[in-house]
């Protein structure tokens, strides 16, 4: 549905110049909903304004819905501008129109007769279930209420993508998940193609079929969502993730000396990551049983994402060197991450060897 490819575009201010977009190449399937993902200025807003060429890169081609944007002319890219809808992290609706004003206004040019207007402008404002506020101005909303016109007005001449710079960034979670909600139910309904910037990982993971992870203008890494929070690559990646999993916590109770971590010779804290959709709980309770080991679990954060077990564990394990050596290989082979990350099993080793 969308395809960019060597997106370049620099900013030039005096003698300053800014590289923010370099050479990216990204495909968007039709109906999917995309995720872009990076820290402030990495060059994501550039990126998905080149897509509706609200930005002209300075090279590269822009192809949506199989015409290349770059090369229309004024009209025509007007006419294919229509097809693709854009909501923002500050709504942008004008104050002075009420709620079915701001969305009548993106008909304007339509060639529908007033009445068609006005039942287009309600079916939309049902759609995205804020019919009851059809004559409140703007300033009479909440937040994610503002968010719901301004979705209903991107979506007024029925494009085929939806572009959202940040759209939840200026809402509280509640409102957050509810508005992602919304997304995802008209991704579904209406076939959109949904391209998503946030700088949150759990946006991603609520709502995202594959993201794209971009840092100081290039995409470093990409893929389908699980894959990128099972086996993240990139350091900025792994930074993200980080932000959604309470398995990192363990490293501050090592840091901070909690009894939690605190060890016995012989004993070592694994941490064990699901890199693989079928991987379950049920491993845990088998390596237990098969190598005669015993793992006490500091830390569980497993949750569902895109329909499979994502997280892990943090566990303390104890039981014969040779035992829990089999055990990791064991998980390895079933590719569940594993990372020793505090071992006191040497501890055992010296006290024996000076026993001995
Ligand atoms: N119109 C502009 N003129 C000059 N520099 C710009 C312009 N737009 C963006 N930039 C610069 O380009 C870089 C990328 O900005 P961009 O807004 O695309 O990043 P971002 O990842 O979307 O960040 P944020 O999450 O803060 O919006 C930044 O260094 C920014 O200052």
């Amino acid at each position: 549905m969308i395809e960019l490819k060597n997106i370049t575009k620099t900013f030039s201010e005096g003698n300053i110049s800014v590289h923010a977009v370099k050479d990216v190449s990204l495909v968007i399937d039709k109906g999917e909903i995309f995720g872009i993902i990076g820290f402030s200025g990495a060059g994501k807003s550039t990126l998905v304004r080149c897509i509706n060429l609200l930005e002209r890169p300075d090279a590269g081609k822009v192809f949506v819905d199989g015409k290349d944007l770059t090369a229309l002319k004024a009209r025509d890219l007007r006419s294919a501008r229509k097809k693709i809808g854009m909501i923002f992290q500050h709504f942008n609706l004008m104050p002075s129109r009420t709620v079915a004003g701001n969305v009548e206004y993106s008909l304007f040019g339509s060639g529908l007769s007033k009445e068609a207007k006005r039942k287009k402008v309600r079916e939309l404002l049902s759609l995205v279930d804020i019919a009851d506020k059809e004559n409140a101005y703007p300033s009479q909303l909440s937040g994610g209420q503002k968010q719901r016109v301004a979705i209903a007005r991107a979506l007024a001449n029925d494009p085929k993508v939806l572009l959202c710079d940040e759209a939840t960034s200026a809402l509280d979670p509640q409102t957050t998940a509810s508005i992602l909600d919304l997304l995802q139910s008209l991704n579904k309904k209406l076939g959109l193609t949904v391209v998503v910037i946030t700088h949150e990982m759990a946006v991603v993971k609520q709502i995202c079929d594959r993201v794209a992870v971009m840092e100081d203008g290039n995409v470093v890494e990409e893929g389908d969502v699980f894959s990128i929070f099972a086996n993240p690559k990139h350091q900025i990646t792994k930074d993200f993730i980080k932000t959604t999993s309470n398995l990192q916590k363990i490293e501050g109770l090592i840091a901070s000396g909690s009894d939690v971590a605190k060890l016995k010779p012989g004993e070592v804290i694994l941490r064990l990551s699901y890199k693989k959709a079928n991987t379950s709980e049920a491993l845990i309770s088998e390596v237990s049983r098969k190598f005669n080991i015993n793992l006490n679990i500091i830390y569980a954060d497993v949750e569902i994402v895109k329909d499979a077990p994502i997280g892990g564990t943090v566990a303390i394990v104890s039981g014969e060197k040779s035992d829990i050596d089999a055990a990791i290989k064991y998980l390895q082979d079933k590719e569940v991450g594993v990372e020793v990350i505090k071992d006191e099993r040497n501890i055992v080793h010296s006290l024996t060897k000076c026993i001995g």
